[in-house]
């Protein structure tokens, strides 16, 4: 069969509505075994390193797989839980608490599942599940606040890698971003303000967002763009003045120019310049991973304590508190609302069944 599809399927069946989230990926382990066919997938997307792919092949195949899987490994063993991986855990449990949500206002005409873009569980499995369960529609949901090719770029491409092997595609919506959504900045905020009412407020409040290569953005990636509007965004939503808060990009990778300011080198400078407090909140991120438990709760603390700081506080991603699903519960309602079916039109359904198998007798 060239096209995958349902043979079985019944065409008069009730359709629902799948919503699939997804978020990056993370190895299985945190051992260098693992680490390697996660890193090698990962690193040979074209969306995530630009390199002309033959020299990129030489340069990941060559150093990059040789090294950096034992070094990720030792990384990743800081941050790793019985239960696995954080970004795992939360994005399971953020699907699992938007599933009830969503069950409460639609009963079960809206089912979710959740996917990562490199390793397990994939994108073309969720989706087979979806399909199978009577998705006719679909909302993809990528847990990316911001665009950007690496991230939901490529996330478009795995579902597109998927559609081209099926018969029935399902009407489809995709959600770029929500980095301006009045209910995301809200969110934010809370979490912000929350973390200011049992621990106080520093001197500086820094917006630390993963990074990309600098000739993403000269090639037209809105992703710093988006970044900064969040920041501008929360900031005004909790009336900081501009010399209370900045922006900053981390998670470098490689020899080339990324986004500046960079998140160490500001957090030194912070502390040479006399700041002895500073608060760290990554908006960039759905849910605590690596690049926030490790690189800014333990890597980045070191630096500024190190340069002079004496105090540093990092607020934790939205994961699968309250705010963050009544936000998401929201995003998925107004975007499937064209989709729900007002209620159930008998007269539709049984002649829907009367054609349906009279199809079935022709063939
Ligand atoms: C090599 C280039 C990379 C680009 C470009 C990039 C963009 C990018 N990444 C995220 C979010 C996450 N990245 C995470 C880990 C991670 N990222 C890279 C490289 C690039 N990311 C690597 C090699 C790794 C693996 C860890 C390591 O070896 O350092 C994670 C965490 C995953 C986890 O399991 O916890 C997230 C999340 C964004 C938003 C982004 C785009 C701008
Ligand atoms: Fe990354
Ligand atoms: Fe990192």
């Amino acid at each position: 069969m060239k096209y995958l599809g349902s043979p079985d399927f019944d065409h008069a069946q009730k359709g629902t509505i799948g919503v699939l989230v997804t978020n990056l990926g993370t190895p299985t382990a945190p051992e260098k075994a693992a680490l390697r066919p996660y890193l090698k997938q990962f690193l040979s997307d074209p969306r995530v390193v630009e390199i002309p792919r033959l020299l990129w092949w030489f340069i990941l195949n060559g150093i990059i797989l040789n090294v950096r899987p034992a070094r990720s490994a030792e990384a990743y063993r800081t941050v790793w839980t019985d239960e696995g991986s954080p970004l795992l855990i939360h994005t399971r449990n953020q699907a699992q608490e938007l599933q009830k949500r969503l069950n409460a206002h639609h009963g079960g005409e809206v089912i979710v599942e959740f996917a990562m873009r490199y390793g397990e569980p994939s994108v073309s499995n969720a989706m087979q599940s979806l399909i199978e369960r009577g998705a006719r529609q679909l909302l993809v949901l990528p847990m990316y606040p911001q665009y950007s090719g690496p991230t939901g770029g490529s996330t478009f491409d795995a579902i597109a890698e998927d559609f081209i092997k099926r018969r029935w595609i399902p009407d489809f919506q995709f959600v770029a971003s929500y980095h301006d959504q009045p209910g995301y900045i809200k969110a934010i905020a809370s979490s912000i303000k929350e973390h200011w009412e049992t621990h106080g407020r520093a001197e500086k409040l820094l917006f630390s967002y993963h990074g990309e290569p600098r000739r993403y953005l000269d090639e037209g990636d809105p992703y710093h763009c988006h970044c900064h509007k969040t920041t501008r965004l929360v900031a005004q939503e909790l009336g900081l003045a501009e010399d209370e808060y900045l922006s900053a990009f981390q998670s470098r990778f490689g020899r080339e120019e990324w986004l500046k300011p960079y998140t160490d080198h500001t957090l030194r400078e912070m502390a040479g310049d006399g700041i002895r407090s500073v608060q760290v909140v990554c908006p960039g991120f759905s849910a605590d991973c690596l690049e926030t438990i490790e690189e800014i709760g333990e890597e980045n603390r070191d630096y500024f304590l190190e340069a002079g700081g004496e105090r540093y506080e990092y607020i934790p991603c939205l994961n699968s508190g309250k705010g963050h699903i009544d936000f998401l519960t929201t995003l998925v309602n107004d975007r499937i609302k064209p989709w729900v079916r007002p209620q159930d039109d008998q007269a539709e359904l049984t002649a829907s069944l009367a054609e349906n198998m009279k199809t079935r007798s022709a063939a």
